[in-house]
């Protein structure tokens, strides 16, 4: 089927999840919608999260998207269930491939997530986790802090890591073995992240799972983009278009990134 898959994310965090899906699927056709001028969702309400989801979802719909994909964990927590009920295509959210990628993963049954404060409150993560496997026990943490570092492009270098290092600070000396990136924007802190919470800790981002749910949902129903070629990705931004097309372009490595402007 050669329609495109819709992905939606606050603003530049879901290119994670973009970056895996053009990795293994690079003949798909990609629209993506950053809603950059309202970003952070995470401070705000579920309610206020879940109209901004549907709105977005709606204009991704008026595309002809074949399937959407919520690459933000704090509407995944909201927005999932209704949209999935809804929406005429497969919705498919990033906190259960993340949940079953930690839950392959540890060893000693002891999870750390990291996410929004939206994402931390609303339990998702601990939900997802003990429907895989009754006997791990999930720690929560909030980092309000590491999604205003990438919007703003500044998530490498010295201050970036001193940032991650006090907000895990309250995870010394407890011995997890496994790091929920839960929220999409993380993995761009991902070096940081695993040199504060040392090599032995396994560091798992839901990105490179959703992209083989996707892939695995295209193969049995076959639905795969059969125009030959690879595809580049639009990408649409409510706020700054300059900053979105920055932070595009080196992260997945473009030389061009197609950015246009779009309102809410
Ligand atoms: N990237 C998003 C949202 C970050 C935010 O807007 O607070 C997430 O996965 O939760």
């Amino acid at each position: 089927m050669d329609r495109p898959i819709g992905i939606l994310d606050s603003g530049v965090g879901g290119l994670t999840v973009v970056k895996e899906i053009m990795h293994l699927l690079p003949n798909e056709q990609l629209i993506y919608v950053g809603d950059t001028a309202r970003c952070p969702y995470g401070p705000r309400s579920p309610q206020e999260v879940r109209k901004f989801t549907w709105q977005i979802s709606l204009a991704l719909q008026k595309m002809n998207v074949k399937m959407l994909i919520i690459a933000c964990n704090t509407a995944t927590a909201v927005a999932l269930n209704s949209l999935s009920r809804q929406m005429p295509f497969p919705v498919l959210g990033v906190i259960f491939p993340g949940a079953r990628a930690a839950s392959k993963a540890t060893r000693n049954h002891k999870v750390v997530v990291l996410g929004t404060s939206g994402t931390v409150k609303s339990g998702a993560y601990e939900y997802a986790i003990s429907a895989l496997s009754s006997s791990s026990q999930v720690e929560a943490l909030a980092c309000p802090t590491f999604v205003p570092l990438v919007e703003s492009n500044e998530y490498e270098g010295e201050f970036a890591h001193k940032m991650v290092q006090e907000a895990l600070a309250p995870l010394k000396g407890k011995d997890f073995d496994t790091v929920i990136l839960g929220c999409t924007h993380y993995p761009l802190l991902q070096g940081h992240i695993e040199e504060v919470v040392g090599e032995h800790v396994h560091v798992v981002s839901s990105a490179q799972e959703t992209a083989n749910d996707v892939k695995d949902y295209l193969d049995f129903h076959q639905q795969h983009n059969t125009k030959p070629g690879r595809k580049e990705p639009i990408f649409y931004a409510t706020g700054s278009i300059p900053m979105f097309k920055e932070i595009a372009e080196r992260w997945l490595a473009l030389e061009h990134a197609d950015v246009r402007r779009i309102q809410f």
